[in-house]
């Protein structure tokens, strides 16, 4: 048996920075991964990093050959990067292998085919979400049924695609095949799109989207895949009508990963929906055992993972004033053209929780920034406290939404009034100055 001070499982957004960050306080620690072509995590491999190079090529026109091609190489030279920062520190052991617990702290993997068990007093858990495969009838196998990880390694574009799901992967996946020339279609049992999001804004994108031709079927649910021949599959939907299609997303959310982690051999619980079980310092049931990221349930973003590991951090050397009941407001965007973003509470949301409201609305067309950049789709709504003057939260759709967003976030985080957006001095003409317009509401 091989004893560290900890073992890290899963080389994603979490686990690599306490990897990093321990070895540095030269505790000595076993890295382990079970995936060569994962170093660095979910985010650089096979999602926001990849996705984000293909919404930006598109929008450039460039053709999608061309565009994958780009997208391989920066995910190669990016692994490349992440697995030599922590290689190169004689303080942290990496193995390639899937790591599964024995006990609480003995966890056992295989090196070169033969079995080896590591112990530490510190694991931490980080070992990401997985696609969820809707229960569907028929080819599911066939090699036109794509994951948004599958989908962006086909090295030529579907004409037709079809999406099942218009959560975030569905949506940014349906604007950015589109504009390198894909017919798309997306299928969702929703009755309207972005259901929890602001309706007038939700309809705004829904428009903008129908205008670059994706087309949505609502109320409906994939039912059944039927190969038809080699470049086609059918689709069944619940609705009974049938689609022709060159390829199927599955995009019907991500759970937790624990497949094969042994948790059954130990005391760690889980969550109702599956996910590893923390309190707000992100410990387990077990003493010293710690869940990072996706796998801990909430919400899953690269940005969460690493405040993760800043809580985590907090608790082993810090004040322990860092918690998931400190973690202020949380932003979030979406990478369609053009982007949604959002911070806080939506107008409902906050008349829910007992606010009276003001209302500031901006369409992104009134704005001189627009006109420059030639963009003049878009809308952006801000949302206060009548009472207080604070700030609840905005909900930016439009050029540029997902820098500013976090301009908003700032000023909530720092409980500054709606003024101090609305009378700020920004330079010109950029879209940030938007703000002296879409704050000038009357409380
Ligand atoms: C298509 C797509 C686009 C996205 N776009 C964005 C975006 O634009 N912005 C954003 O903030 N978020 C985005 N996300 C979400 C984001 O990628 C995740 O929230 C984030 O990567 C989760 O990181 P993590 O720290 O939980 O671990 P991960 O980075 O997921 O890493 C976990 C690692 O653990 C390894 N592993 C798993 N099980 C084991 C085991 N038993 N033994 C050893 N190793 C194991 C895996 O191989 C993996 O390398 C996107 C997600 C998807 C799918
Ligand atoms: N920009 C970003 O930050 C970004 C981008 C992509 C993904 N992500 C992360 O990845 C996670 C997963 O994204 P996602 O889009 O897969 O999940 P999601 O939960 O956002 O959306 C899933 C969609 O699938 C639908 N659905 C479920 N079962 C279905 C069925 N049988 N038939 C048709 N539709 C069905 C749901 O109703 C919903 O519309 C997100 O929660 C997000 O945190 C983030």
């Amino acid at each position: 048996m091989l004893t560290y001070d900890a073992i890290v499982i899963g080389f994603g957004k979490g686990g690599k920075t306490v990897a990093g960050e321990l070895a540095n306080k030269n505790w000595n620690v076993a890295m382990i991964e079970k995936d060569p072509n994962m170093y660095g995590g979910t985010c650089i491999n096979i999602a926001c990093i990849p996705t984000k190079i293909l919404v930006h090529d598109g929008l450039e026109e460039i053709p999608y050959g061309d565009a994958i091609e780009r997208k391989d190489r920066v995910v190669e030279k990016l692994r490349e990067k992440n697995y030599k920062n922590l290689a190169s520190n004689d303080r942290v052991t990496i193995y390639e292998s899937e790591a599964k617990f024995r006990s609480d702290k003995e966890v056992e993997i295989e090196v070169d085919r033969k079995k080896e068990v590591l112990t530490a007093e510190h694991i931490f858990i980080n070992t990401e979400a997985t696609s969820n495969i809707p229960p569907m009838k028929g080819d599911l196998s066939s090699d036109k049924v794509y994951t948004s990880t599958t989908l962006i390694d086909r090295k030529d574009l579907p004409k037709k695609l079809t999406i099942v799901g218009g959560g975030y992967i569905g949506l940014e996946y349906a604007s950015m095949y589109t504009n390198f020339g894909s017919e798309v279609t997306v299928v969702m049992p929703e009755s309207v799109l972005l259901s929890h999001e602001d309706r007038e804004i939700a309809t705004e994108v829904q428009k903008e989207l129908e205008i670059k031709g994706i087309q949505f079927i609502f109320e409906s649910k994939a039912e059944k895949i039927t190969e038809e021949d080699k470049d086609t599959v059918t689709l069944s939907l619940s609705n009974g009508e049938i689609l022709r299609t060159n390829a199927v997303l599955l995009a019907t959310g991500r759970k937790p990963n624990v497949d094969n982690l042994g948790l059954e051999n130990t005391t760690i619980e889980q969550t109702a929906e599956g996910a590893i079980k923390v309190g707000n310092n992100l410990e387990t049931t077990v003493s010293n055992v710690w869940a990072l990221g996706d796998v801990r349930g909430g919400m899953q973003f690269t940005y969460i993972s690493l405040d993760d590991y800043r809580i985590v951090m907090d608790h082993l050397f810090g004040e322990k004033k860092r918690s998931l009941n400190t973690r202020k407001n949380i932003p979030y965007s979406v990478f369609i053209d053009p982007p949604l973003s959002k911070v806080g509470l939506t107008v409902k949301e906050a008349e829910e929780q007992g606010y009276e409201v003001a209302v500031g609305t901006l369409p992104i067309a009134s704005h001189p920034r627009a006109h420059v950049i030639d963009d003049l789709r878009g809308l952006f709504k801000a949302v206060v406290d009548k009472k207080t003057g604070k700030i609840l939260g905005a909900t930016l759709f439009g050029p540029e939404s997902p820098e500013l967003i976090n301009l908003v976030k700032l000023a909530m985080d720092l409980d500054a009034p709606y003024t101090y957006l609305r009378d700020q001095v920004y330079n010109h003409p950029v879209m940030s100055e938007s703000f002296n317009n879409l704050f000038d509401i009357s409380v």
